[in-house]
């Protein structure tokens, strides 16, 4: 059994870690932190935990603390885990940062997009991107892992089979793709407001959203040649969920395109290739580490359209968090992350 500890818990990504691990057979969750509820059990302010973390309460980020820890979780807004990670490390604690602070691996451009100095970049070389389907033999050796973005995990996925087998043209591709509004984080903001959010549907950073420069990193990497990518993301009135309609023109060799997705999965336990002709819903993945996949050449045409659903909050965050973890320590991949998705 090892011990960890969560560094923002009472946010959406924070408590959805809780919610997971309760389930986990070999984690016993330690510490973890709020300085707005320092104090506060955690079964008073999230009911649905009574039972599962009774005597655990928020307290006050403390290095000393977490550093006597296996692991630590950061579930905190950008800029957090590169105050502490460092001397986590130094103590042995092996960190997961589901920020961005470790994403990018250059810190003049992380500084562009995060509007903030980098705060760790001696940290940067031994980072691990988080995403086991691309990268599960380094995770396993890690000891400090940038868990990916939601939007980021749902484009990878699903381009990734295509530009591996270099199958279409990467200087075109197109990500669009909306998210549910827990995606802006669990803060009070007036685009989060209920009146605001439903019954309606926009597109927001068109013209440059954060995670453009780290889907582009991902998918350079599964590529020979730079790789145009044009994304924007939408707010969906929905509470969880990530849709990603992605867009390709294919060379003249591509084959069986739904051959070729199966094959690169077959193996991986969080990807479901869905059959021919299939729409994933979000909903099929509500509350579950999946991402569903279904690829479609309309009327046998020269694009590719890949169809790519997740939960933001599980596979898009905590359960991939989770998955990270899991391949650090040396257990079942899939231990805590095996319940189902919620449907309806
Ligand atoms: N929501 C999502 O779908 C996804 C989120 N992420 C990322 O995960 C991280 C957490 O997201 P989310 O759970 O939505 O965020 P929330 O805004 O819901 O929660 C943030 C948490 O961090 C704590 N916190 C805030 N500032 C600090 C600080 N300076 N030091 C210590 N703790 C702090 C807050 O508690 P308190 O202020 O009381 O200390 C709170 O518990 C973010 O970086 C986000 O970008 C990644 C993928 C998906
Ligand atoms: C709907 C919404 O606002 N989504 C957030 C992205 C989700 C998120 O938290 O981003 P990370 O995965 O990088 O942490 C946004 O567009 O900024």
């Amino acid at each position: 059994m090892i011990k960890v500890g969560i560094v923002g818990g009472t946010g959406y990504t924070g408590v959805e870690l809780l919610r997971l691990l309760a389930q986990h057979p070999d984690v016993s969750v330690e510490t973890i932190t709020s300085r707005s509820e320092a104090g506060v059990k955690v079964c008073d302010m999230y009911p649905n935990l009574r039972g599962h973390y009774d005597r655990l309460a928020f307290s006050e980020p403390d290095a000393r603390a977490l550093g006597a820890l296996d692991a630590v979780f950061f579930a905190t807004p950008h800029g957090v885990a590169h105050a502490l990670a460092g001397e986590l490390l130094d103590n042995g604690t092996r960190v997961i940062d589901l920020s961005a602070d470790f994403r990018l691996r250059d810190a003049t451009e992380w500084s562009r997009w995060y509007d903030q100095a980098h705060g760790a970049p001696a940290l940067l070389g031994e980072a691990v991107y988080g995403l086991p389907e691309m990268h599960r033999e380094k995770i396993k050796n890690a000891r400090l892992i940038a868990v990916p973005g939601c939007y980021p995990t749902a484009v990878q996925l699903g381009f990734l089979p295509l530009l591996e087998a270099g199958l279409v043209d990467a200087s075109q591709l197109i990500a669009d793709c909306k998210s549910g509004v827990t995606g802006a984080g669990r803060g009070a903001k007036v685009p989060s407001l209920l009146a605001e959010a439903s019954e309606s549907f926009k597109a927001y950073g068109a013209s440059g959203h954060r995670h453009l420069p780290e889907i582009r990193q991902g998918l350079n990497d599964m590529h020979d040649t730079p790789v145009g990518l044009t994304f924007v993301p939408h707010l969906a009135p929905m509470i969880r969920g990530i849709h990603a309609t992605l867009y390709a023109r294919l060379d003249a060799k591509a084959g069986d395109l739904q051959a070729l997705f199966e094959n690169r999965y077959a193996n991986e336990p969080f990807v479901d290739v869905m059959p021919a002709g299939s729409h994933p819903e979000t909903r099929s993945v509500k509350g579950n580490n999946t991402c569903r996949l279904a690829v479609h050449r309309p009327e046998g045409s020269d694009t590719v359209v890949v169809l790519s659903v997740i939960d933001n909050l599980v596979k898009g965050a905590s359960g991939q968090a989770i998955q990270n973890l899991n391949l650090m320590f040396g257990f079942d991949e899939k231990a805590g992350l095996n319940a189902p998705a919620l449907m309806p």
